[in-house]
This record gives C-alpha cells, structure tokens and sequence, in this order.
C-alpha cells in the first residue's frame, strides 16, 4: 500500500528544469533510497514533498490527501518528518532543546495557554520533555541531554537531526544524505538505526550517495538523472542496470 505518491512531478527553475515527470511510489513500512549524481533533482524531490517549493505540474499524495498548497508545518503535521543535506541544529541551544523544538509541532495549546501557566501547557510541557527524551535515548544521544549541540562531534549532530525529525511522530521519515561527513563506524551504526526506526513502523525515504548504506538498507531505489527518473527496482535490479551504471554508478562512484 503506497503512503507516498508522486505523479507526474515537474518543477523548473528559470530556464532550468530541475524535477520532470517524476513518478514513484513509497510503500508503507518501506526504505526507499532515491540516487543520482549531483544536481540529479534529489533535494528538490524532497522540497516539493515538504512544501517548500510547489511543483509546476504533477500531484503528491499523502496517506491518499494531496500536499499541493500545503505549508510545510502542514505537512509535518500530516506525518511527514525530515533532517537536511546541511546541518541546521540551533548550535547553541541544548541537545533537547534542539528536539523540543521537534515536538512543539504536535503541541496543541498555544502561546497564550503558555503565558497563563494553564494545566493543559503544563501537560503537554510534560509529554514533550518525555518524547524528546526518548527519542535521544533512540537514537543514543541521552547521555548528556543539556550540553550545547555545537559541542556534539559531526555525525552526532546528525543523529540530534533523526531525533528532533522523530519527535514530530512522522508516519515517513525523509532523510537527506545522513551519513555525509560520518566515518565508517558511524555510518554502520547508522545503518542498524535506519533499520530500526523502519521496525517503529516508520516508513523512511533517503538521499545518500553513500552506496553502500543505500544498497543494504532499501528495498527499492529510484534514479533520477538530469532531473528525470531512469530506473527504479530492487537494489540488485539497479545495480546490474546498464543505464544506472552508464549514468551514475560507473562513473563517480566506482
Ligand atoms: N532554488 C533553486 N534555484 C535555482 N536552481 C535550483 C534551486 N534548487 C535547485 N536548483 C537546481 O536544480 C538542479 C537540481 O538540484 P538538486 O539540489 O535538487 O540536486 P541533487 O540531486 O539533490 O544534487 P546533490 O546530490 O548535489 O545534492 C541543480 O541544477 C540545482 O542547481
């Protein structure tokens, strides 16, 4: 059953088309990588799925409700939760404060509740401390909750981006290059947490041009080459397809 639909997406940028014809289904309960060599499309992909740019033709569909015209706070509330190609933590905010500010998304009392010190504030203060810790207990990070994010090294504050995307309870999780700049050691740890937020029942969507992370943890992956989709399949289909490898795989990466 498909949770993400994209039919038919188009978005140019002047004279540049960055995203044509894009059709392709993430399936509930799925890990599905999206590749390509650079300036392929990709984060463009994700912008349109997270309403920071409206596609010029095409459709999105949510759980089977169109994202076209919905603003991204919308659409975080819909379920759709994501961590960026470039880190954007507040660097000299806590660790959980970086993840609170995932979880106010879900709050439904308003400035004015919290002004009044009102006992639904209070409770939803209290629930959004509790998420927030345990989604940095998930992802390993609940050691020393208080200390500035800057103070994290590189490919733990990646991981503070998984958890604050997990504290807005996504259904999907849209992850753009999370192992860029990770070591080896990281990048295998981060595999093994990919696999377990897919065990949550969260579906995950990712860019990584890591190959090795994306051939072991999607079940499908989609090529996008010149802004147009040119295969999609298995990890295995995808490896042997000619046109992959002419594209993308012969090329840059071996
Ligand atoms: N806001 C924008 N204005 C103008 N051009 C843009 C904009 N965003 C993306 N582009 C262009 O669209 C094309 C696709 O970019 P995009 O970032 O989606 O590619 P990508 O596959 O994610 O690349 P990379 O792997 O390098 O991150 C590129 O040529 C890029 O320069």
């Amino acid at each position: 059953m498909s949770l993400l639909r994209l039919r038919r997406l188009t978005k140019s940028f002047g004279g540049l088309t960055a995203v044509h014809n894009v059709s392709f289904d993430v399936n509930v309960g799925s890990i599905v990588g999206l590749i390509g060599p650079n300036g392929a499309g990709k984060t463009t992909v994700f912008n349109l799925i997270t309403g920071i740019y409206q596609p010029d033709q095409g459709e999105i569909l949510f759980n089977n409700t169109s994202l076209l015209g919905l603003r991204t706070h919308r659409i975080i509330g819909l379920g759709i939760g994501r961590t960026f190609q470039t880190i954007r933590l507040f660097q000299s905010l806590s660790v959980l404060e970086n993840v609170l500010a995932g979880c106010h998304c879900r709050m439904r009392s308003g400035a004015f509740a919290a002004m009044l010190g009102l006992g639904r504030h209070r409770r939803e203060e209290k629930e959004a401390l509790e998420q927030a810790m345990n989604a940095l207990a998930f992802v390993g990070l609940d050691k020393n909750p208080l200390q500035p994010a800057k103070n994290l090294s590189y490919g733990n504050q990646r991981l503070l981006e998984v958890a604050r995307a997990l504290a807005t309870q996504p259904k999907l999780l849209i992850l753009d290059e999370p192992a860029g700049g990770m070591n080896e050691q990281e990048t295998e740890a981060l595999i093994e947490l990919i696999r377990r937020i897919r065990s949550r029942g969260i579906t995950v969507l990712l860019i990584e041009h890591d190959m090795n992370l994306v051939m072991r943890v999607s079940e499908k992956i989609v090529v996008l080459e010149h802004g147009s989709c040119i295969a999609e399949g298995t990890p295995w289909e995808i490896k042997a397809n000619p046109r992959v490898i002419e594209a993308y795989l012969g090329t840059e990466e071996d």
